[in-house]
């Protein structure tokens, strides 16, 4: 089961601090969907009003049509995983895990059991005693076995060494084909994840800055090489926005973004330039650096 998020207008202040100015975005659900922003933008800030772990200041949050603020029926409904697990320090991870069956409907008792064992989770001791991998693992187990309609992993794994990580994402990948839910992934390993996300979300500066489907994202991103002046003169022609450009010598790669027709494409191409994809990563880094923001 997958519930929808609607946002409109979503402002949060700390004090002076703006954190999130004037966000909307709707996600229709039922989907993975990837949340960056560079350090500080304000993902954390949304992932919490969204868990209803925090008030907006201003605006309208709908989690499957409700206010989720001090909302019992979709609190139970949504399981935000931080870096850090939410438990006491002295608890038992067996505990911990225990505590959750307890509180969650939809909880899988022997998957987060299958789960611990395959992140070598020790069950006997305390969370105080936990490496910052075993947190990590004890919060990716706690929020997959929840099974939440919403399910919201905020850099939750990061924490994890990389045999580990990649461990997670399969789990995700295979637990979501069987139990489909709406799932959203905030993190900065941006190029280990980007083949999970279905849509993507770029925030910064507490502003909706990209919201699209991963893949039509990735169209709209090209770099196009070739001799300086050819390059100029082919970027000037298309009128998209050169995002940023690296020179050697006499080459130059500027990296456009918007989508190229087949004319431009066909052009590119008689004047001997080369059109190459961009990555994920790359067009956020370009979109997000600070020559490029609005
Ligand atoms: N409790 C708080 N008190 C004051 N300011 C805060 C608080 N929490 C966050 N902020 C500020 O709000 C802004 C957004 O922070 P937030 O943690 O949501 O960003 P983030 O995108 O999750 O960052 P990161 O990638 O570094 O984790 C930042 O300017 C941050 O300093």
């Amino acid at each position: 089961m997958s519930i929808p998020v609607s946002v409109r207008d979503l402002r949060v202040r700390y004090g002076d601090t703006v954190a999130l100015d004037g966000l909307s975005f709707d996600l229709a659900g039922g989907k993975i969907y990837g949340l960056l922003g560079r350090n500080g933008s304000g993902k954390t800030t949304l992932l919490s009003v969204l868990a209803a772990f925090r008030r907006a200041s201003a605006g309208t949050v709908l989690v499957d049509g409700e206010d989720p603020f001090e909302n019992a029926r979709i609190t139970r409904r949504v399981c935000l995983v931080r870096d850090n697990v939410d438990a006491e320090d002295t608890d038992r991870v067996g505990a911990v895990l225990g505590l959750a069956a307890e509180l969650r409907p939809d909880f899988d008792a022997d998957y987060a059991a299958r789960l611990a064992k395959q992140f070598d989770l020790p069950l006997r001791k305390r969370v105080s005693g936990l490496s910052r991998g075993g947190r990590s693992a004890l919060g990716v187990t706690i929020g997959l076995a929840t099974r939440a309609p919403l399910t919201i992993f905020d850099e939750s794994y990061l924490g994890l060494d990389a045999p580990s990580r990649y461990a997670f994402y399969q789990e995700l990948v295979a637990d979501y084909a069987e139990h489909p839910r709406t799932i959203i992934l905030s993190t900065h390993l941006i190029e280990e994840v980007a083949n999970l996300f279905e849509e993507v979300l770029i925030i910064d500066r507490g502003r909706l800055l990209v919201h699209e489907e991963t893949d039509a994202l990735r169209r709209r991103g090209a770099t196009v090489t070739g001799p300086a002046d050819a390059v100029d003169a082919f970027v000037a022609g298309t009128e998209l926005a050169a995002l940023g450009e690296k020179r050697l010598g006499g080459t130059k790669a500027t990296t456009i973004y918007g989508a190229l027709t087949e004319d431009q494409r066909r052009d590119a191409t008689a004047a001997r330039l080369e059109i190459t994809p961009v990555g994920l990563q790359e067009l956020f880094i370009q979109l997000t650096a600070a020559g490029n923001r609005r």
